[in-house]
């Protein structure tokens, strides 16, 4: 059913200094950011070898990450993304067996232009799962 690790991402509070601390600490090389409105948030995408990173900073005034950050102030790490073949089989694959799949069920388009669908953090041992698919 999942594929490769697409993404792991993390909330931060202010996406400029999170993105000067990867770029000048961590020698990694940061996109630009990408306002998503649609998700109410703005986020940047570090590449690795063998993944990438999400940096994600809230956009607007209902954003889904805005109660994380107030949780967690400092940021951190919320949520997993794996790709899949098929997210519409996937998805109803995992109704059957009882997992939540948040918002109204149906995929959106994410921060790469394709399908996405987000699975809640109390069915996947507490984390936050988001699927892709590539
Ligand atoms: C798609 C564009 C981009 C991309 O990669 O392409 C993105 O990834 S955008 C990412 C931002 N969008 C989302 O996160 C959409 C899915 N998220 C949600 O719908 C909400 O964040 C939700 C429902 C997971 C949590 O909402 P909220 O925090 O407002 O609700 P609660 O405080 O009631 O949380 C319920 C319960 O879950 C725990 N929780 C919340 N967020 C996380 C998390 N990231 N990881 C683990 N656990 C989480 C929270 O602590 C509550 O637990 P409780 O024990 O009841 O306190
Ligand atoms: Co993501």
């Amino acid at each position: 059913m999942i594929g490769r690790l697409n993404h792991v991402a993390i909330a931060v509070r202010d996406l400029g200094a999170a993105t000067a601390v990867y770029r000048d600490t961590l020698g990694a090389h940061v996109s630009q950011p990408q306002a998503l409105p649609e998700h109410g948030v703005t986020v940047v995408f570090i590449e690795l070898p063998n993944t990438k990173i999400e940096l994600l900073e809230p956009l607007g005034e209902a954003s889904p990450i805005a109660r994380f950050l107030e949780k967690n102030p400092d940021g951190g790490m919320h949520h997993i993304c794996y790709e899949v073949d098929d997210i519409l089989a996937t998805r109803d694959q995992l109704k059957q067996t009882g997992a939540r799949v948040l918002g109204d069920g149906e995929p959106k388009i994410g921060a790469h232009g394709k399908p996405v669908l987000f699975l809640h953090p109390k069915d996947f041992s507490g984390t936050l799962v988001e699927l892709e698919q590539v």
